[in-house]
């Protein structure tokens, strides 16, 4: 239905996006995922025609919508990372406004009002005024936006950044349910690799530009197949320690975490005598261990160097 071929776009020196190829098919689920500054925004406003491909190309059934914009604009809906509304004016007001800027009037646009107030779950809020609701219910009028024409594609820009947890998982059951009940055709971006894991059907994983992986979930967590991952919480954390640990040929790779570190090792090595020797030899103390199956977010921190939210 949608495809890539190529894509790149530089700003002044700056490659943002570096020759991507993806496809959407219709009615597919699809994840953007990457860190920031991955390019994910800059391939999301070429695909929606906000700004121009330095060169590539994006085609929706078959046609160049570079050489053609309008192509894309009637079937796409897109929600921004920021939010896009009036903040003096009522969720209503604004959806009015922005129904007529898709041209649309009358009973009909009441009704489509009607509707995406009810998908996002604030009809009974409609004439409060934008500036007074929560940051979590602005981005569900942005989102009742994109959908007030009816897309067939849908491409939402980390939707769920900054926001409470009950809006949070508001926005990711509708988006469920207007992929698997109206079959719409979804791109999701995101820097949170559970939410991905959970909406997409498949994923493409961006990183400094390119895509560096894709494939359904279980296709991408494939690539660790033959190894684990052992999470050891420290006390203090030590460099030195990991340094030491990343010589060790046995050792796929070693990253800093929140509490202390990850490992990446090959299945039934048994590496954890010799870690705890090396620990003890650094002085450091283990306060807790961990061996479990590699995550998407290892496979990521395998392929990328960095987590997600570095
Ligand atoms: N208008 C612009 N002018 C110059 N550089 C830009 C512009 N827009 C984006 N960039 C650069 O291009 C790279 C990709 O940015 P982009 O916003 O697409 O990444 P992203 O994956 O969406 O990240 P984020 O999650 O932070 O939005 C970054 O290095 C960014 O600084």
């Amino acid at each position: 239905m949608l495809e890539t071929e190529l894509l790149q776009k530089k700003f002044k020196d700056q490659l943002a996006v570096d020759g991507i190829n993806f496809y959407m098919e219709k009615g597919e689920s699809i994840g953007l995922l990457g860190p920031n500054g991955a390019g994910k925004s800059t391939t999301i406003s070429m695909i929606s025609s906000l700004i121009k491909p330095t060169t590539g190309d994006i085609r929706l059934n078959g046609k160049s919508v570079v050489k053609n914009p309008q192509l894309i604009r009637e079937v796409l809906g897109v929600v921004p990372q920021e939010i896009a509304l009036y903040e003096e004016l009522s969720a209503y007001e604004n959806l009015k406004f922005f129904g007529r800027i898709y041209k649309l009037r009358g009973k009909e646009l009441e009704k489509k009002i009607h509707s995406v107030l009810n998908l996002v779950g604030l009809q009974e809020r409609q004439k409060d005024l934008v500036k007074n609701y929560s940051g979590g219910m602005q981005r569900r009028i942005n989102i009742a936006v994109a959908l007030l024409h009816e897309p067939e594609i849908l491409i939402m820009d980390e939707p769920t950044v900054g926001i409470d947890p009950q809006s949070r998982s508001y926005i990711l059951d509708m988006v469920r349910q207007l992929n698997e009940e109206r079959g719409m055709t979804v791109l999701y971006t995101s820097h949170y690799m559970e939410e991905v894991e959970k909406l997409c059907d498949r994923i493409y994983i961006m990183d400094h530009g390119k895509i560096i992986a894709s494939g359904t979930k279980e296709e991408l967590k494939s690539v660790l197949s033959n190894e684990e991952t052992i999470l050891v919480d420290m006390n203090p954390i030590s460099k030195e320690l990991m340094q030491t640990l990343e010589e060790d040929d046995e050792i796929i790779q070693v990253n800093e975490i929140d509490k202390g570190m990850k490992l990446i090792v090959p299945k039934g090595s048994n590496k954890l005598t010799s870690i705890f020797h090396q620990t003890e030899a650094f002085g450091v103390q283990v306060t807790n261990v961990n061996v479990q199956v590699p995550t998407l977010e290892d496979v990521f921190l395998h392929l990328t160097g960095r987590t997600l939210r570095d």
